[in-house]
């Protein structure tokens, strides 16, 4: 943000009555000078609507402008601050050009009394004009504003700060464009001013034209109060009157405030009225229009005014305002109130068991309320002394023991001073004091517990109070400036973005200036590194001293105190009045300090809302995070189910090559049999075949089959295709437990009724069709031996039916020979004798054995399907169980997100409209 420049008062008496530094910095953002400023309205459109955001259409850079503006401000431009009272010094080009020592001596009036420098443009020939204005830009610096009368060129060429215009020159919006034409870079406003001759022409030029201030020349009228009272009423710009009417050739001190009184801004003089005008009376006008505007001093000052005076409203007594910023306080502060609900709103949502919220719900209750100051410190630094010195009473107990034990609330009632005080207890400990002073008309007063760690409680309760405060006085002891607790407790205060105000109290105990200013620029130092800032206040104050002053003060009202103030530079007394005037400018809305206050009332809540909502995005960060997280941890849970059928699928493995071999064992002995019997030399078989012809005659190798190979291969594989079922159902009954308590235990929090599930989802994990027992059961050994033997006795009658006894005898040739080699050579001889049936046997037998291996395969093959079937069943409904028992975990952490995001979002939105409100409020000067 760019630095506001803010001018210097134009009158800096080096009176002792003020003790003004001889000269304060120019462009320090807090001058010391008491009087009010006026800000010139921005744009035409504050006084009427015809002009509206004029400034940003017309202004040299009006598109980009609203697209960046160049300031914080709005509209990107800041109005120049004039301050009033101020004296006008208005030239002639020759008053510059002509005298050797014009230069001079306005140089030395700028540097002390005047705030505007006015050259007259409108006759003389150009060339002079533009000399004399760069002449008075090179001599006036920024120190006054240079304005050039009626030529806007000549103002824009030397860098005026602004033009006059005549009642009959050009539109104000003509001339501040063309002036903000060339002064593209500025972000300040041109100033345009009108000079107006009658009260309707003064009327006109502040509204509807839009001029900033208007230079009233009232010719030789004679009712010059009656004119400016009229024009007071109804004028809301600053006003400088021509001072023509006076009837002394030097317009006197009573001249001066006379126009002053009257409700005028300040007075125009020439070079000539200027020089004749002693510093003296110069200095007068400024101390009296001081002295009205704060402390009664001039008897002529009415009861009235005394009392506004008193209760800290006195700067407003006479002086035309224009500005109507605690009307834009007030729209602030309705805004602020419905931006802060709807931020509750949404914390509430985010943080339901965030204590803190109470904090803002009763900042906004309290929005209203009066500006809030807390005085806090360490006990015994003299909090309760220095608030009682302030009211000029001894309201609060004093003591050198720890005597605030609680938050006390000053409030202002209209009670009977020798009633003094009346206190009530709230039921949460705090108390509230109504006291009849004046100030608090305008702030209420907080008196909080000494801060110290052997003060645990009492620390608590003034830390819990300092959020709700608007302005810390933070009264540091002369004994003992700046401890440990102290730095912490500033530390603390800056959590919440208080603003502070030292007090240096005791500093009577100082011996001499020396002491004191050495532990003025230690407290400084340390404090400006503290709070990162080099603006850092400080006021050393000797409390008692000045309560026990003001207590002792004769009758007419403090007057003592006053005159130990003003008249004996008395810097142990007199220090504690510059706070006083601190605290005085505070509470009028005119001034920088009074804004600074509207600032920090309404900042209060908003600093609040601010440290809630930090807290509140750090908190909903870290449950996107965790919600994140248990959503993923959720899904990883269910997807690791694909694992566990992966492993399953491994181990499963070894359970189909169990059964395969023992198919194939089966196979084998099967086939070994099959070739045993299955010989010619089988001869005793091929007998009882043939010769018996029985065919229910059950060979050997057929109850052998059935015995010793199917029956117990049969009985083996039903036991081990048994054990495979078993083993997928345990398997997956307890991984499904497991599953389940993973989700239970890692998410105690979210019980699920088990009515919540579907009904058949603990079946899921015992379901199985158990496909490769059912195949096996299906094998009986009794049928397939029998099959078998059907097959062999088919061979051999096949082979030998036909043979007869010669057959026979041939085959008996081959009786002797004992092995299936022997069967060959029988089957050589046979089919040289012609037996040509027998040479089918051989092929005939593979024929059996082909077939047995085909039934075995296709046996093996339907098992493995069978078992693979099973095997997927199982998984499968493992995998729909734990998506079951999974998705409401799942989902629970699904629609935390996806309310966490919402919130998320929510608090941006507040994040960007406390932003937006935060600039209105910095803004509020230039409103
Ligand atoms: N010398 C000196 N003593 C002071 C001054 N101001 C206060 N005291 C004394 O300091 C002591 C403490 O003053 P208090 O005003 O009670 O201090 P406090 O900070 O309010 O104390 P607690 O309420 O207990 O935290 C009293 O004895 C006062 O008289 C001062 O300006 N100079």
């Amino acid at each position: 943000m760019i630095p506001l420049l803010s001018l210097r008062s134009p009158a800096s008496p080096s009176s002792a009555l003020f003790h003004f530094s001889p000269s304060p910095p120019f462009s320090s953002r807090f001058t010391k000078s008491p009087f009010r400023r006026f800000l010139p309205p921005t744009k035409p459109s504050l006084s009427t609507n015809s002009f509206s955001s004029t400034s940003q259409q017309l202004g040299p850079q009006g598109p980009q402008n609203q697209e960046a503006p160049r300031t914080l401000f709005p509209g990107g431009y800041k109005r120049p601050e004039i301050k009033v009272p101020n004296f006008v010094l208005q030239l002639d080009p020759d008053d510059v050009l002509a005298d050797d020592n014009a230069l001079d001596f306005i140089d030395k009036a700028v540097s002390k009394w005047v705030g505007l420098v006015v050259l007259n443009g409108g006759e003389g020939s150009g060339g002079r004009v533009y000399e004399a204005a760069r002449s008075l830009k090179a001599v006036v610096k920024d120190r006054a504003y240079l304005l050039v009368a009626e030529r806007v060129d000549i103002a824009a060429a030397v860098g005026a700060s602004g033009v006059v215009l005549s009642d009959q020159g050009l539109p104000a919006i003509v001339a501040r464009n063309t002036m903000m034409d060339s002064k593209s870079d500025s972000v300040f406003l041109p100033l345009v001013a009108r000079t107006v001759q009658s009260s309707d022409s003064a009327l006109n030029a502040s509204s509807s034209e839009g001029a900033d201030f208007l230079i009233y020349d009232l010719g030789q009228e004679e009712h010059v109060n009656m004119a400016m009272k009229a024009v007071y009423e109804n004028v809301k710009i600053p006003i400088f009157v021509v001072n023509n009417n006076s009837q002394a050739e030097v317009p006197s001190y009573t001249e001066l405030t006379k126009i002053f009184k009257s409700g005028a801004s300040g007075v125009v003089l020439s070079l000539e009225d200027l020089r004749l005008i002693t510093d003296d009376v110069l200095s007068q006008f400024f101390n009296i229009v001081y002295t009205t505007n704060n402390k009664r001093q001039d008897e002529s000052i009415d009861e009235l005014e005394m009392a506004e005076i008193n209760r800290g409203s006195h700067q407003k007594v006479g002086v035309a305002g224009f500005i109507k910023v605690e009307d834009r306080e007030k729209q602030l502060i309705e805004k602020e109130r419905s931006v802060l609900t709807e931020a509750i709103n949404v914390f509430q949502k985010a943080a339901p068991l965030m204590e803190e919220i109470s904090l803002l719900i009763d900042a906004v209750a309290q929005i209203d309320e009066p500006f809030l100051l807390a005085i806090v410190g360490e006990f015994n630094s003299g909090k309760s002394t220095v608030i009682n010195a302030l009211l000029g009473e001894r309201y609060l107990t004093e003591g050198v023991i720890p005597t605030t034990n609680e938050i006390t609330f000053l409030r202002y009632s209209e009670l009977d001073r020798k009633d003094m005080q009346r206190c009530e207890r709230h039921p949460d400990g705090q108390l509230i004091c109504y006291l009849p002073a004046p100030i608090l008309k305008e702030m209420n007063i907080v008196d909080t517990p000494g801060t110290n760690v052997i003060l645990q409680r009492q620390q608590r309760l003034t830390e819990e109070f300092v959020p709700r405060a608007d302005l810390l006085f933070f009264v540091i002891s002369a004994d003992r400036p700046l401890t440990e607790s102290e730095v912490t407790f500033l530390r603390y205060t800056q959590q919440w973005k208080k603003k502070v105000v030292f007090i240096l109290n005791k500093s009577d105990l100082y011996r001499n200036t020396q002491e004191l200013e050495e532990a003025i620029s230690f407290i400084k130092e340390n404090t400006k590194k503290l709070l990162n800032t080099e603006d850092v206040t400080l006021y050393p104050v000797a409390a008692r001293l000045v309560l026990e002053e003001k207590l002792s003060a004769t009758s007419d009202d403090g007057k003592k105190y006053r005159e130990i103030v003003f008249t004996e530079s008395n810097w142990k007394t007199s220090s504690f009045y510059k706070l006083e005037n601190f605290l005085y400018s505070f509470l009028d809305g005119s001034t920088s300090r009074g804004m600074e206050r509207m600032k920090l009332k309404l900042g209060t809540p908003i600093a609040i809302a601010e440290r809630i909502l930090s807290a509140c995005e750090t908190l909903n960060r870290k449950d996107c995070e965790s919600a994140e997280q248990d959503l993923s941890s959720a899904n990883e849970i269910i997807d690791s189910v694909k694992e566990y059928v992966i492993k399953m699928e491994n181990e499963s493995i070894s359970w189909r090559r169990r059964t395969l071999s023992a198919i194939d064992a089966t196979k084998s002995r099967t086939l070994e049999l099959i070739e045993s019997t299955l010989q010619l030399s089988n001869l005793d078989v091929v007998a009882s075949f043939l010769l018996k012809g029985e065919s229910s005659t059950t060979l050997p190798a057929t109850s052998r089959i059935q015995n010793e190979i199917l029956g117990p291969a049969i009985a083996d594989t039903q036991n081990l295709l048994g054990d495979y079922v078993t083993w997928l159902q345990s398997n997956n009954a307890r991984e499904g437990r497991a599953y389940k308590e993973s989700f239970e235990k890692k998410w105690p929090s979210i019980t699920f009724s088990d009515k919540n599930y579907p009904l058949e989802t603990y079946e899921m994990l015992r379901k199985l069709d158990e496909l490769s027992l059912r195949a096996i059961a299906n094998l009986s050994a009794n049928a397939t031996s029998k099959q078998f033997e059907r097959e062999v006795r088919e061979v051999f009658l096949e082979t030998f039916g036909g043979l007869g006894a010669a057959g026979l005898s041939a085959s008996l040739l081959t009786s002797i020979l004992p092995t299936t080699l022997e069967d060959l050579l029988a089957l050589g001889l046979c089919s040289a004798g012609g037996f040509i049936a027998i040479s089918n046997f051989p092929a005939r037998r593979q024929g059996i054995i082909e077939k047995v291996k085909k039934t075995a395969d296709a046996l093996g093959q339907e098992l493995e399907d069978a078992m693979q079937k099973d095997l997927q069943e199982t998984t499968q409904n493992l995998e729909k169980f734990v998506r079951i028992i999974g998705e409401p975990y799942r989902d629970a952490a699904q629609n935390r997100l996806d309310k966490l995001l919402e919130v998320n979002d929510e608090l941006s939105n507040v994040r960007g409209t406390l932003e937006m409100l935060q600039v209105e409020i910095q803004n509020l000067h230039v409103s």
